[in-house]
């Protein structure tokens, strides 16, 4: 893979009903990234990343929006903040679902197909949910199912919407090793969550947004600083680099 960037987002702005809800978004994507997008609720972090997608009208440039749907389907998954699984399909089906975009003119799945499908469910801890009804999974389950969808697309870039929320520890973690095995292999993720102690660990970079701008772009480690914290989140916090790896901890709230 080159290293032209995945994606490359200039000057991008959303306005919601009159009011500015991003403004002025600039950064590139390259391969081998794990892109943790961190933020207070109603930072703009959805927003942003439907917007670098194409799915709402936005002032400025991205990459990605740029590209027929077609393309735009062969270059970039998207997993949604919204666990909804319409139909009672089986995990398997709603899997392959992903495939839509490889799929040949009589949209039949092909063998490469199907090996994809089995390399995601096998990735995810899936396999033995493969033939149950996806509606009646549990919703860290669903959440899981419908991430695997989004990795069955196997493209370049994977964009996800808070898809560790609701998870267990550990499928939190093993979901945050599945982006960094991805990562390893040329993909990138972009990736937004709440769990500052798992963006520390597993992302390769962080871009922090407050109010609708980027206010930090950079590895973990120069982010996550004490004056960043407290005027982003309004907490103290314990960061501390272990032989284990980073680890944070939120500790109080500013008054
Ligand atoms: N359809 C809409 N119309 C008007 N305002 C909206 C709309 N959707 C979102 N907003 C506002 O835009 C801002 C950014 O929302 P966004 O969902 O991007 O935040 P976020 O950082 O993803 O938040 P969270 O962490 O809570 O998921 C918020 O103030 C929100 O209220």
């Amino acid at each position: 893979m080159s290293n032209e960037p995945l994606l490359s987002v200039s000057g991008l702005s959303v306005t919601l009903r009159g009011r500015p809800v991003l403004s002025d978004v600039s950064f590139d994507v390259g391969p081998h990234e794990v892109i943790g997008l961190i933020g207070a609720n109603g930072a703009g972090k959805t927003t942003l990343m439907r917007a670098c997608l194409g799915l709402i009208d936005h002032r400025g440039h991205s990459s990605l929006a740029d590209l027929p749907p077609q393309q735009r389907s062969k270059m970039a998954a998207w997993m949604p903040q919204a666990r909804e699984i319409a139909w009672p399909v089986t995990v398997e089906t709603l899997v392959m679902l992903g495939r839509i975009p490889h799929l040949d003119a009589r949209q039949r799945p092909s063998q490469a197909d199907c090996d994809a499908v089995d390399q995601v469910l096998k990735a995810m801890g899936l396999e033995e949910f493969r033939q149950r009804t996806a509606t009646r999974l549990s919703g860290g389950e669903q959440a899981r199912a419908l991430l695997a969808r989004a990795m069955a697309q196997d493209t370049p870039l994977l964009m996800a919407d808070e898809p560790i929320a609701g998870l267990d520890p550990a499928h939190q973690i093993s979901t945050m090793q599945s982006f960094a095995r991805l990562a390893q292999a040329g993909r990138s993720v972009i990736v937004s969550l709440h769990d500052l102690g798992l963006a520390a660990r597993h992302c390769t970079r962080l871009i922090v947004l407050d109010k609708g701008r980027i206010t930090a772009d950079g590895a973990p480690g120069d982010v996550l600083t004490p004056d960043l914290i407290r005027d982003t989140f309004g907490i103290t916090a314990w960061y501390e680099n272990t032989d284990q790896g980073p680890v944070f901890q939120p500790l109080e709230v500013l008054e």
